[in-house]
C-alpha cells in the first residue's frame, strides 16, 4: 500500500477502531499508523489488540496503543472514549468496525442470537458515535467511517446482520446531516467478501473460496482494499462526502449471487384474478401443494 496517499496525511490525528486487534480492523489501524496517526485499536480479546498495538508502533512513524472494550457495554464504551481523550487530547478519527454474525437460517435465530448481534453491530455502533460525538466531536468536528455489509438485496442466511447493517446505513445518513453542524462527516463502508482470518474460520467448508469463485471479480477482496477506502473517506480528499456508502467489493452487490439458494418449488402460486378472460376463474397452476398454500 506504501505511496497510495502522502506520507504523514494523518501526523497529527488521532483515530479509534473498534475491532482493530484483527482482521480488517487491523488493516484500518496499520494503514492510519503508516500515515502518521496516534490509533487506539480496541476489542474484546486483549491478545490480539496487544499484538498488534505492539507490532504497528514497531512499524510507525504513528503509535498505536490497545484498550480492552466490548462495545456491547456502555460504561466500557465510555471508558474507551475518555482513556483516548485523556491520553491523546483529542478523537479526530472514528472507525465502527467491530462487530460480527453468525450463519443460521432467520427461521433458527434463537432470541438471544438475535440479540447478541443486534446489540454489537447496530447499539455498539450507535453508542460509540453518539460518545464520541457527546465528549469530543459536538466540540471539534471530526470523520467517522462505520463498516457495514453487503445487505443491500436482503441477507439470507444472516438476517440479523442484514438488518443491524442496513440500521446503521441509515443512521449513518441521519448523524451525516445532523452532525454538518458541528463539523463531523460520517460515511459508510461496505465490504463483500473479505478474506479474513475470521471470515475463513466462521465461514469454513471452503465456504468462503466457493463464494469467491461465483463473485464478478473472481476473487475475495483484500483487509488492505477495504482499509484504503476507509482512509479515503477520513482523509481531507472526503471533505464534501458525508452520508455515502462505498461498497468495497467488486460489483458483488450489483451481482445475482446469493450465499442461499433457493430450490425449486411451486410454492408461491400466481394471483389470475376472480375471473379469467373467459368469465371464469382461471384454475390455480402447479401442484395440490401449491394450491394449499393459497390464502
Ligand atoms: C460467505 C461470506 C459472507 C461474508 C460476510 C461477512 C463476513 C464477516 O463478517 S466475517 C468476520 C466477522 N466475525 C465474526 O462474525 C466473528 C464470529 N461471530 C461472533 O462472535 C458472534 O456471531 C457474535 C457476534 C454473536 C458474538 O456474540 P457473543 O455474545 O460473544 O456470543 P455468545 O456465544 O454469547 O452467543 C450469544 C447467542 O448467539 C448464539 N450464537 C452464537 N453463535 C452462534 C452460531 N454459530 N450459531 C447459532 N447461534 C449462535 C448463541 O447460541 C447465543 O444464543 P443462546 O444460545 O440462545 O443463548
Ligand atoms: N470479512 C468479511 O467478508 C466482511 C466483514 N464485515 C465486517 O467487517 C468487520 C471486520 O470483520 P473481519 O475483520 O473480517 O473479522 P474479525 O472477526 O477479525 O473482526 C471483528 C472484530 O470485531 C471485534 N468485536 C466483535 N464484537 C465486539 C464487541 N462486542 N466489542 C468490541 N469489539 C468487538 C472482534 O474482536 P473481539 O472478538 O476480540 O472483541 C474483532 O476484532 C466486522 O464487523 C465484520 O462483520 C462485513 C462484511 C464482510
Amino acid at each position: 500500500m506504501a505511496g497510495l496517499f502522502s506520507p504523514g496525511l494523518f501526523a497529527g490525528k488521532v483515530a479509534l477502531v473498534t475491532g482493530g486487534g484483527t482482521g480488517i480492523g487491523r488493516a484500518i489501524a496499520g494503514q492510519l499508523v503508516e500515515l502518521g496517526a496516534a490509533v487506539t485499536v480496541a476489542a474484546r480479546r486483549p491478545e490480539p489488540l496487544r499484538q498488534t498495538a505492539a507490532e504497528l508502533t514497531a512499524a510507525g512513524p504513528g503509535r498505536c496503543h490497545h484498550l480492552q472494550a466490548d462495545i456491547r457495554r456502555e460504561q466500557d464504551v465510555l471508558r474507551m472514549v475518555e482513556t483516548v481523550l485523556e491520553r491523546d487530547g483529542a478523537l479526530h478519527l472514528l472507525v465502527n468496525n467491530g462487530g460480527g454474525q453468525f450463519v443460521s437460517p432467520a427461521a433458527d435465530i434463537s432470541r438471544n442470537g438475535w440479540r447478541a448481534v443486534i446489540e454489537t453491530n447496530l447499539t455498539g455502533t450507535f453508542t460509540v458515535c453518539q460518545t464520541a460525538h457527546r465528549l469530543h466531536m459536538r466540540q471539534h468536528g471530526g470523520a467517522v467511517v462505520n463498516i457495514i455489509a453487503d445487505m443491500f438485496r436482503g441477507f439470507p442466511l444472516m438476517a440479523h446482520t442484514g438488518a443491524s447493517r442496513a440500521a446503521v446505513e441509515n443512521l449513518t445518513r441521519t448523524l451525516a446531516v445532523e452532525w454538518a453542524h458541528d463539523g463531523v462527516r460520517v460515511n459508510a463502508v461496505a465490504p463483500g467478501v473479505i478474506y479474513s482470518a475470521s471470515a475463513a474460520a466462521n465461514y469454513a467448508d471452503g465456504l468462503l473460496e466457493q463464494c469467491a469463485g461465483e463473485l464478478p471479480a473472481r476473487r475475495c477482496g483484500t483487509t488492505h482494499e477495504v482499509a484504503a477506502a476507509v482512509c479515503f473517506l477520513l482523509s481531507p480528499g472526503a471533505s464534501y462526502v458525508s452520508g455515502a456508502t462505498l461498497r468495497v467489493d467488486g460489483a458483488a452487490s450489483l451481482y445475482a449471487r446469493q450465499l442461499h439458494r433457493v430450490p425449486a418449488h411451486d410454492r408461491l402460486p400466481p394471483y389470475r384474478g376472480r375471473a379469467g378472460p373467459t368469465g371464469r376463474a382461471e384454475p390455480a397452476a402447479g401442484s395440490g401443494r401449491s394450491r394449499d398454500r393459497e390464502w
